[in-house]
């Protein structure tokens, strides 16, 4: 299938399993733009894609955090860094970034789609707007640049890569905007994926599935930020369907789900100290 026919990673009969330098080294000299990079797991897949010695467009909305982060990937390696600032709930900025690729690069070879707007852990508080602007910023900006991608996408064969989250596969209290940003995320580009099948066109799309992943202080029970980007850059690389990090937590709660979907609800409610949690 156009998924998996891109690059041939292992000789005939040998190995099914590429190894991780194969992957590292089929990131050598391409050139990937990461949205989100400023920070978290967006900074630390630039980290990595620099030490691969890819070509580097990065963007998030603080251009002083973006500028340090392009420094430390040339110190790093990159074939090339650059940036662009602005919020993704803007309409334009999408085709503004492709631009960027096609006039400083010629084409593209990864689209990575990181970034999300700030979202609370509450109650819904009823805020429709919060939820249309979220929606503007986790969703539909991640439906213009893959839009705006694409024709680059097909001439290189390339790839998509849409981070999303547990909470857009299972849908937990506390994170309905977000939530439902995700779920969409699921839905579009799982269809997507199929068009592009039925098609013939070989881009390939990998959706990842993530679960709490330490993005602040160390924490034993949080996975880390530096092993989940390299995870979600090797799943692009080797063109997965989708990444499912940390594997076991996030396969454990999918299988519950759909052999006892009531069961894994309740499961849910009853991990969470209800008087921590905020109404407004
Ligand atoms: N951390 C976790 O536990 C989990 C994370 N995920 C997913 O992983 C991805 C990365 O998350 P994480 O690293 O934690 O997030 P962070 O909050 O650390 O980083 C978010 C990035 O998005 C940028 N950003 C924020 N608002 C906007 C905006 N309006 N327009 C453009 N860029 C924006 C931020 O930079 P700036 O503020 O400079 O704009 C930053 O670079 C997300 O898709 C998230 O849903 C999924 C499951 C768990
Ligand atoms: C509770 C979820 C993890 C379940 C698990 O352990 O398997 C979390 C996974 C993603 C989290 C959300 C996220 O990353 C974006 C926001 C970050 C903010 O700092 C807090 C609110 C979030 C919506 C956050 C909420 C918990 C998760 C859904």
């Amino acid at each position: 299938s156009p998924q998996t026919t891109h690059t041939p990673l292992c000789g005939a009969g040998s190995c099914s399993v590429p190894s991780l330098q194969h992957s590292q080294k089929m990131l050598r000299g391409k050139r990937v733009i990461v949205t989100g990079a400023s920070s978290g797991i967006g900074e630390q897949m630039a980290y990595h894609l620099a030490r691969m010695e890819a070509h580097l467009l990065l963007t998030a909305r603080t251009e002083a955090k973006l500028q340090k982060v392009v420094e430390r990937c040339l110190e790093l390696g990159a074939a090339s860094a650059r940036y662009i600032s602005g919020s993704m709930d803007s309409p334009s900025l999408p085709e503004q970034v492709l631009r960027e690729a096609e006039n400083t690069w010629g084409g593209l070879d990864m689209l990575i789609l990181n970034h999300i707007g700030q979202s609370s852990f509450s109650y819904f508080s009823g805020d429709v707007g919060h939820v249309r602007k979220l929606m503007e910023t986790n969703f539909v900006s991640y439906v213009a640049l893959a839009t705006a991608a694409l024709p680059l996408l097909k001439e290189s064969e390339g790839s998509i890569v849409v981070v999303s989250s547990i909470a857009g596969r299972i849908a937990g209290p506390f994170t309905a905007p977000y939530s439902a940003t995700k779920f969409a995320l699921d839905g579009f580009f799982s269809s997507l994926r199929q068009e592009l099948i039925i098609d013939k066109v070989n881009v390939s799309i990998t959706l990842c599935i993530l679960g709490y992943i330490n993005t602040g202080k160390p924490s034993p029970a949080h996975s880390p930020k530096e092993e989940c980007a390299l995870e979600i850059i090797r799943a692009g690389a080797l063109r997965r369907r989708e990444l499912h990090y940390p594997a076991r937590a996030v396969g454990t709660a999918l299988l519950v789900r759909s052999i006892a979907p009531e069961l894994l609800d309740s499961l849910v409610r009853s991990s969470y100290r209800l008087e921590n949690v905020r109404r407004t």
